[in-house]
């Protein structure tokens, strides 16, 4: 999947100067800072022809985020550029994509509603965590965990069963399998409960595994809880090695909850590592 159509020339406009998910691109120049109120300011070089196609990309993991992204796209079409995408890896409140608890708000409608008043002419994002996300944002391309995941599979070096932890992951793990050639899926289920959110237990729909080696693979990691449970459950069941792959890592818990695990990969989605204990395979090599 190329975002970057190489016949029609882009600029990128990179709000998170780490983040740089694409490379050898013509970036627009900017300058930003906080007011002493804290409210963002943005200011554009208005150095650039605004009628090639220009690609915001961005990580909106707070509403300062988002505010900063608002503004720059004031500016934007203030300069009367003609098209603009926009590529956010994570998007914001994915998982809070239903109301279970009457009083709840359905949060990723919110992040939606607020990205459609931008009127972007697409938006593309990173393994979205369902359906709903592409259903709610207008314009908008799911750029699946294949090439991630391949990575992977190339890095780990040994064959491997692919785990799906839940139903839900299921449609996109069996798509998984099929653009790696068709290696083996090993379906699970997790419980949870609706009313305080904890995982009551999970199953593994296999007897024995043999001792293979076994990939999960998820779109989240917030705390780990899914993984390290049915980690338990898949050791009970004889697999081999035990390997995680998240394209989005939030690891809100750290990394010595996993340590069942031989290595874990994510992405730079959410944010990024520096010497922890995980392999982040980075999204400008991946998109
Ligand atoms: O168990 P933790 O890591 O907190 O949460 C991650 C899981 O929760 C789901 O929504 C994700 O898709 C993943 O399956």
């Amino acid at each position: 999947m190329r975002i970057i159509n190489a016949k029609q020339k882009t600029m990128i406009l990179n709000l998170d100067p780490k983040l740089k998910p694409f490379t050898a691109e013509e970036e627009i120049i900017f300058q930003n800072f906080t007011f002493s109120g804290g409210e963002p300011h943005i200011k554009i070089n208005p150095d650039f022809d605004v009628n090639q196609k220009i690609t915001i990309t961005h990580r909106l993991n707070s509403f300062n985020d988002l505010g900063l992204l608002c503004i720059a796209v004031d500016a934007l079409r203030r300069m009367d550029v003609k098209r603009v995408e926009l590529f956010i890896p994570y998007f914001p409140a994915a998982r809070q994509d239903r109301v279970m608890i009457k009083g709840e708000p359905l949060s990723v409608k919110v992040y939606a509603d607020i990205i459609n008043g931008m009127q972007f002419d697409k938006v593309f994002v990173f393994d979205a965590h369902s359906e709903v996300t592409p259903a709610l944002v207008n314009n908008c391309e799911v750029i699946p965990n294949h090439t991630f995941i391949e990575t992977v599979v190339k890095a780990i070096g040994n064959d491997v069963k692919l785990i799906s932890p839940d139903g839900g992951a299921l449609k996109k793990i069996y798509k998984v399998s099929e653009f790696l050639g068709g290696v083996e899926v090993v379906e699970c289920s997790k419980s949870r409960d609706v009313k305080t959110g904890r995982l009551s237990g999970f199953k593994v729909y296999n007897d024995d595994l043999q001792g293979m080696d076994c990939l999960i693979v998820d779109d989240i990691c917030d705390g780990g809880g899914t993984f390290v449970g049915l980690a338990e459950e898949l050791k009970n069941k004889n697999a081999g090695k035990l390997y995680l792959a998240v394209s989005h890592g939030i690891f809100s818990k750290g990394f010595e909850v996993l340590d069942c695990f031989e290595k874990i990969f994510t992405t730079n989605s959410f944010k990024d590592f520096e010497g922890e204990s995980v392999e982040v395979i980075g999204l400008n090599q991946l998109i």
